[in-house]
Parts: structure tokens; C-alpha cells; sequence
């Protein structure tokens, strides 16, 4: 043997090595996620800003030339693997046409073997995710003037209808995951702040109030719109604008009432439809 093939040996034991331990690291992970089953008993499985925490404070230290994209698939995998095994995951992913990108941005996020199923309509996997056939249901990124206002869907006050819950790619994005596409992931799941998010408001007004009379509205009890998603109409003379404002807004946050506090009632209700990590820069 040269010392050539000598040192690729010695090099590749260092490998074999290595991989061990991360191995027994995966095998040492599954076991607390057990112990963390247990603990939850009966409680929420999916924790959609314990996973963006998790995923941040690893990229915050990463360093070398392994691509951070790479560290967050491997996360991504590890963490869907591990909510599977906690309660069976199922995704309703929004495919209105073959390769339209949102089933690779679902299974970036949500794991390569989790089973998901596609629909032509974004109606069809809000109603998915409603009737409880999926978990966690994929979405388009709302938009002005398209004609899926899939949102529309979550406004109400019954603690039963699913809220956005991550905003995708939380990391991204990734060759060959479209040009720039983003989803929404949904889920009947309770919403928790991360320290870094962004909050989608439902806001049912009249016309009698403008777009920015009511962003300036927003602002003055304390709020901080930063985007109009989408705007419909809402009966006579009426709108419902899909608004996001920076932050965590609970939905029993003060200000909430305090932005019904108009004339004549022209803010008739706020409803927060869903929170998310805000995604990672790149
Ligand atoms: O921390 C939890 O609650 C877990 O279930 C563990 C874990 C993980 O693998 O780290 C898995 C699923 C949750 O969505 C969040 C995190």
C-alpha cells in the first residue's frame, strides 16, 4: 500500500468513527423524544416554534463549509421522523398541477416519508385539515386578487378551525423548490411565540375606512401592520383584509379590543388566524 491509500484509510476509520457516534446520537435523541411522549400524554405532538427555535439556534452556531441548507434538511428529517413517532403526521399538500413545487416545500418541512395527499384546491386542503383527514395542510401564500382565498376558512372564533402555524421554506430556498414559492402550513394546533414572528389578522371592516386609516388605526393602539396579504369582500359595503403585523398577537391580546374601539363600529372584528417563526434569512 502507498501512503496514500494509507492515509485514505486511516481517514475513512475517522469516518466510520464519526458516523458511529452520530448514529448513537440520532438513537439517543429518539429515546428522550420517548420520554417526551410520555410526558405530553395526551398533549399537542407537533410544536411548530419549538422546532423554528431548534432550527435557529443551530444555524446561529453553525461554521464550516457543510451547507446550513443541508444542516436544516437533516433537522427537518430527524424532526418529522420524531413527531411520526409521537402521533402519526399526514399532510394535504395544494398541487394544482404536477410539479408545482408545494409538495417538495411539504416534504422539506415536514419530512421526505411522512404521507400526504394532493388536491387540485386550496379550499380542498383547508377543508382536509378541518375535517381532520391530514394534520397539516399546504398551502399557496395568500395574494391579492387570486381566486383561492383559502383564509377565509380559518375566520371564526371556534376553537376547533385550523390556524396558520409555519410559513415555508423556513430555511430556503432550495434548487429546484421554485422560483421563490412559499406556502403556509396549517394545523389545528395552538399558536406559540418564538421570539421572532409574524401574526395574520383577519380584520372585518367597512369601506367607510381606508386601507391606510385603518393601518394608521392599527398603529395607534399598538399594533404594527407591516403587509396586506389579501382583501375580500364582506358583504355591503364591507371588507375582511388579511393583514400581518409583526410580532406575537395572542387572541386574547388587549389591543385586539382596543381596535374595535372605532365610530360607528367601522372595525367588526379581529380575528388572528395564525402565527408563524419568521423564516430564516439567507
Ligand atoms: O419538544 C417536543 O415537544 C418534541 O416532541 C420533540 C421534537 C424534536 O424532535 O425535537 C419533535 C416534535 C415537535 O414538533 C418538537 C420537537
Amino acid at each position: 500500500m502507498t501512503d496514500d491509500v494509507q492515509s485514505l484509510d486511516t481517514l475513512r476509520q475517522e469516518i466510520d468513527r464519526i458516523d458511529d457516534a452520530i448514529h448513537d446520537l440520532i438513537m439517543e435523541r429518539t429515546a428522550i423524544v420517548e420520554g417526551i411522549r410520555a410526558a405530553k400524554r395526551n398533549g399537542v405532538i407537533l410544536r411548530p416554534g419549538r422546532e423554528a427555535s431548534i432550527i435557529r439556534r443551530l444555524l446561529a452556531r453553525h461554521d464550516g463549509h457543510f451547507p446550513a441548507a443541508s444542516v436544516v434538511r437533516i433537522w427537518r428529517e430527524m424532526i418529522s421522523a420524531l413527531t411520526n413517532f409521537q402521533a402519526p403526521l399526514t399532510l394535504a399538500v395544494y398541487m394544482p398541477e404536477r410539479g408545482a413545487g408545494y409538495l417538495a416545500l411539504a416534504r422539506d418541512q415536514y419530512g421526505a416519508y411522512t404521507p400526504s395527499q394532493a388536491y387540485a384546491s386550496a379550499g380542498q386542503v383547508a377543508r382536509a385539515v378541518m375535517d381532520g383527514e391530514a394534520s397539516i395542510g399546504i398551502l399557496p401564500v395568500p395574494h391579492l386578487d387570486d381566486d383561492q382565498a383559502w383564509w377565509t376558512m380559518l375566520v371564526g372564533t371556534s376553537p376547533d378551525l385550523p390556524r396558520v402555524v409555519a410559513r415555508l421554506p423556513f430555511h430556503g430556498p432550495g434548487p429546484g423548490r421554485g422560483d421563490g414559492l412559499e406556502a403556509m402550513a396549517v394545523g389545528k394546533l395552538p399558536l406559540e411565540p418564538t421570539g421572532d414572528d409574524r401574526t395574520m389578522l383577519a380584520v372585518e371592516c367597512s369601506n367607510a375606512l381606508s386601507r391606510a386609516g385603518l393601518r394608521s388605526h392599527l398603529e395607534a393602539v399598538g399594533l404594527k401592520p407591516n403587509h396586506l396579504w389579501d382583501t375580500r369582500e364582506n358583504g355591503p359595503d364591507a371588507r375582511i383584509d388579511l393583514i400581518a403585523v409583526e410580532d406575537f398577537v395572542a387572541a386574547d391580546d388587549p389591543r385586539l379590543t382596543a381596535a374595535l374601539n372605532r365610530p360607528e363600529g367601522e372595525v367588526a372584528h379581529l380575528h388572528v388566524i395564525g402565527a408563524y417563526a419568521t423564516p430564516y434569512p439567507v
